[in-house]
């Protein structure tokens, strides 16, 4: 009953969103870092551009893409996730649901959003970054745009998917294909802009 409760409470304030983007990343950044300001910009930018901003409502690169949409009165979504230290939503979520199960909570990552941007992160965010792919490539969302923002911290990763899952034939060549990796935000935002149009045209019900 309380699962079917946490997808019932989010889709009934999620339904009426619009165009929205989930925005990833480090709970651990701290206000001032590079990309906790890229965090903020990005933000803005995805609310400037006519997209709510969806986030997991935590600290760090969470905060900071909700502190950039709210500030520039866009929609800013946290889906805050119930754990043993956890603070509660930060103070820039104007639309916040809250979720015990992390299964749940990320149906509505990737049900509502017409993109996702990847900050630079930990587990929890190559969590959500992979479950995205795999959906992508398994054909369960369609030319679903995901921009990793950062190309210096994301080299490493993107070799391994090249020199090893490729190489090692674990991954097919359009694979190679699915993750956009940029520096700047306004390109995070143009390419989930161009990309966003095809994706809503394709995108089943
Ligand atoms: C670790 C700290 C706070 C944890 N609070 C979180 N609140 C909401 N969402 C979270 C939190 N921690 C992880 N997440 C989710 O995973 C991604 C970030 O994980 P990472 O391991 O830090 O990369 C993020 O996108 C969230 O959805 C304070 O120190």
């Amino acid at each position: 009953m309380r699962i079917q409760a946490e997808f019932v409470e989010g889709f009934g304030t999620l339904a009426e969103l619009g165009r929205a983007v989930s925005v990833f990343g480090s709970a651990r950044l701290k206000p001032g870092s590079e990309f906790y300001d890229k965090g903020v910009e990005l933000g803005r930018l995805l609310a400037e551009a006519g997209f709510a901003v969806i986030t997991g409502g935590g600290p760090g690169a969470m905060e900071a893409a909700n502190k950039g949409a709210y500030e520039a009165g866009g929609t800013s979504v946290g889906l805050g996730i119930e754990l043993p230290f956890e603070s509660g939503l930060n103070a820039y979520v104007d639309l916040g649901v809250n979720f015990r199960y992390f299964f749940a909570r990320k149906t509505m990552f990737v049900k509502y959003a017409q993109g996702y941007v990847v900050l630079p992160g930990g587990f929890g965010t190559l969590d959500e970054l992979f479950e995205a792919v795999t959906l992508a490539q398994t054909q369960k969302v369609t030319s679903f745009p995901i921009v990793l923002l950062g190309t210096k911290f994301w080299a490493p990763m993107m070799s391994f998917i090249h020199d090893t899952l490729y190489a090692e034939g674990m991954v097919g060549e359009s694979d190679l294909h699915r993750l956009r990796v940029v520096d700047e935000p306004a390109e995070a935002v143009r390419i989930i802009t161009s990309d966003g149009e095809t994706f809503a045209a394709t995108r089943p019900e």
